[in-house]
């Protein structure tokens, strides 16, 4: 028996663990229809992630708006993001941006993320209200650069908000079973999924489709790579192999620059960015008829010291659903 002082998410996941699905699912979904917010945050995340109940987005975001309702600080972020990514109903950022202000109220992250919104010029849904302007640095390949596409501020909390995300990009050895370098990329990198978009994330997102002109949806989830001295992005094309629905573009993002190496290089157009705080650069990694552009391979140099910190959004030929994961890689 558990002891009775733990939680009941941590007896829920007990039952979890020894097998028992029903009992913890009974456990939790009492305690939620009760009202207790943790509960209802574990359910919310159980119809997010699919385990051990069915996905069922539209279900999550009704749990999140109670527990956001009894003061559950990240439930109310989670709520934000999904209400403003359209996932268990279409995209909606006034209704966002209103969620926002009111957990502005109770929460400094909150609070945070509003501030950085609200000095943007943005229309009401989200997408700048101004027109972006960038310099072609490459015609083969195409490669525009947009000076301080974002600001400081915006890309010290992209920086941070993706800490959490960073994993080792290495790979498993199939022959040893140990960990080993990833053969392409050495850097720490993670994937912001939708539950973790949080409006200034999206607002970057609609700025990059703008600067693009392309659809919100055609991007996949914004990466975000940390390199440490000596490490890279070798000589790659960002295509993937036999997929349907490509990568035509790419936009990388400097969000530092107090380091020296770590310059993006197109060797075909012999063109090397040297990164500044906040500047994007958007290139065309496909040809007028679908097929990749050989001349668009490129690399990440090695850091030589500091450390170079970079979002990357891949924006697909078509629109991907971020909650099927099947979908991206085919
Ligand atoms: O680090 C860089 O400058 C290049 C990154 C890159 O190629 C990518 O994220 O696809
Ligand atoms: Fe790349």
């Amino acid at each position: 028996m558990p002891a009775p002082h733990d939680s009941i998410i941590t007896r829920a996941n007990s039952l979890l663990a020894g097998g028992r699905v029903h009992d913890a699912i009974a456990l939790a979904t009492r305690a939620a229809q009760a009202g207790d917010p943790d509960a209802l945050m574990q359910v919310a995340i159980w119809r997010l992630s699919g385990h051990p109940l069915p996905r069922d987005l539209p279900e999550a975001r009704r749990l999140l708006r109670r527990a956001a309702e009894a003061g559950h600080a990240d439930a109310a972020l989670t709520e934000v993001a999904l209400v403003g990514n359209g996932s268990g109903g279409a995209p909606d950022w006034p209704g966002a941006l209103a969620l926002l202000r009111s957990a502005a109220r109770r929460d400094a992250t909150a609070a945070a993320h509003l501030a950085l919104v609200e000095a943007m010029a943005l229309r009401p849904d989200g997408a700048p209200s101004t027109l972006l302007s960038g310099d072609r640095l490459s015609t083969s390949p195409d490669v525009t650069r947009f000076r301080q596409f974002c600001t400081p501020a915006e890309c010290a909390h992209v920086a941070s908000a993706a800490q959490h995300l960073l994993a080792p990009s290495a790979v498993v050895d199939p022959r040893t079973g140990r960990l080993t370098e990833h053969p392409v990329r050495t850097s720490d990198g993670g994937v912001f999924p939708p539950t973790r978009e949080d409006l200034v994330l999206q607002a970057i997102n609609r700025r990059i489709a703008l600067a693009t002109n392309t659809a919100v949806a055609q991007g996949e989830g914004l990466v975000v790579l940390r390199y440490r001295p000596g490490q890279q992005f070798r000589l790659h094309h960002d295509c993937l192999p036999g997929v349907r629905n490509q990568r035509i573009r790419t936009v990388l993002i400097y969000l530092t620059d107090e380091f020296t190496g770590g310059e993006t290089q197109f060797p075909a157009a012999s063109l090397t960015v040297r990164p500044q705080v906040g500047d994007a650069v958007l290139f065309t990694n496909t040809l007028s008829d679908g097929r990749p552009d050989p001349s668009a391979t490129h690399a990440g140099l090695p850091v030589s010291t500091g450390t170079k910190w970079l979002a990357t959004r891949w924006i697909r030929a078509n629109p991907v659903d971020p909650w099927n994961a099947a979908q991206t890689a085919s």
